[in-house]
């Protein structure tokens, strides 16, 4: 590395993002995950799935009207995941589908529970075609002195209509070459 002249300003190196990561994500019937553990695989750090107290209903449209109504009332699911010593991370991946064209209540939840001040958050995201609604904008506000960088997201199943996990295979391996470069393109990677 070049070494900069006396009374030269520092200039970050491209691959500025250094640091503990920690993973959380939420899944249902997993793609959610398949993405988690790509970026684990590049980028390292713990991995953590969000798990519920009283799980949602197997039933697909059970849950939606759960989840509806958690929206309507703000109710936040108590999680049973417990992250040890949030302050020693530096860099968190959210990851989550889209449920009803916005944030999972669990991870309201974990975004509730946990300070993330000063860190740089992550999202990532999967859905069934319908994009990520306010997702996004919801991690930003709930993590309002955060870093918040820009997410990545793609098509996964469709439970509506009996598509479970979907990237696998050919769809992971696309998934795996579109993380690494989204990866670099927020310097995460070099
Ligand atoms: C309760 C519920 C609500 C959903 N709402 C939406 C939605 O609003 N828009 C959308 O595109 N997909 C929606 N989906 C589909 C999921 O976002 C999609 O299948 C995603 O890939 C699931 O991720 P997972 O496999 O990690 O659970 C919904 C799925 C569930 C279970």
């Amino acid at each position: 590395e070049r070494v900069p002249a006396v009374g030269e300003p520092v200039v970050k190196p491209a691959n500025a993002l250094s640091g503990k990561v920690l993973i959380v994500y939420l899944s249902r019937t997993k793609n959610t995950k398949a993405i988690a553990e790509i970026i684990h695989k590049h980028v390292g750090g713990k991995l953590v799935a969000l798990d519920l107290a009283k799980p949602y209903p197997e039933n697909y449209r059970a849950t939606v009207d759960q989840v509806a109504k958690e929206n309507e009332t703000g109710f936040l699911p108590p999680l049973t995941t417990k992250i040890d010593t949030i302050q020693q991370y530096d860099i968190v991946f959210v990851g989550f589908p889209t449920w009803g064209m916005q944030l999972p209540p669990p991870m309201k939840s974990f975004l509730r529970q946990y300070d993330l001040r000063g860190k740089t958050v992550i999202p990532f995201n999967t859905n069934g075609g319908y994009g990520i609604g306010s997702t996004f904008q919801t991690v930003k506000e709930l993590c309002p002195n955060s870093t918040v960088l820009d997410g990545f997201t793609m098509r996964g199943g469709s439970e509506r209509d009996g598509q479970l996990l979907v990237i696998e295979g050919d769809k992971a391996k696309t998934a795996e070459t579109n993380a690494q470069q989204w990866l670099r393109t927020i310097n995460v990677l070099k």
